[in-house]
């Protein structure tokens, strides 16, 4: 029983918010996601540090002891811009080496609610996705409407400057 419920991915990496946000739903599907990967036995790995809905996540995650990993650029390493570390923190050079090193780590992408960090580094890996560069799967739940709605109604997709295979990448 325990193992029908185990996924198939082992490790995700989750792209979401510095901040919090104003929406409580938002917040409260950050602790739930951090919660489901723990109940499918499925690590983290994550943009590091403990503010926003990066936090909820990977409190989350660490509380139901899976493992977390956070990938921080030393210039974002200072406690008052990241807030305390949670979990296994694993320093890079810069912020391409960061999403080099979350995407290579990863076994699939969801991404949560944010702001342009949140979107660029979604939009990276679909990019390398559409690319072939890799074949992870990335999730954007259809209950965020900020990600979503960007993604899916966008006028790229209406006039053809994305494949149909690559928008459904996203589903
Ligand atoms: C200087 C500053 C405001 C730092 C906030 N503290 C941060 N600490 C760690 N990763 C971050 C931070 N801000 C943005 N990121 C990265 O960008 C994404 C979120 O950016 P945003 O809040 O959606 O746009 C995260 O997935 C993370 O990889």
């Amino acid at each position: 029983m325990e193992e029908e419920r185990r996924s198939k991915f082992k490790r995700i990496c989750v792209f979401c918010g510095s901040s919090s946000g104003k929406k409580p739903s938002y917040q409260e599907s950050a602790t739930e996601l951090g919660k489901t990967l723990v109940e499918k036995g499925i690590d983290l790995v994550y943009g590091g540090g403990s503010v926003g809905l990066m936090g909820l996540v990977s409190q989350a995650v660490h509380d139901g002891g899976r493992h977390v990993l956070g990938v921080i650029p030393r210039t974002l390493m200072p406690r008052e811009i990241t807030g305390e570390t949670i979990g296994e923190v694993r320093a890079v050079s810069g912020m391409h080496q960061r999403k080099a090193e979350m995407a290579r780590l990863a076994d699939a992408f969801i991404a949560l609610p944010g702001g342009y960090g949140t979107l660029e580094e979604l939009l990276e890996v679909i990019t390398w996705a559409q690319l072939g560069i890799h074949r992870k799967p990335e999730h954007v739940p259809e209950t965020d409407e900020i990600t979503s709605n960007l993604i899916w109604e966008d006028e790229v997709q209406r006039y053809n400057y994305t494949t149909t295979e690559s928008a459904v990448l996203l589903k």
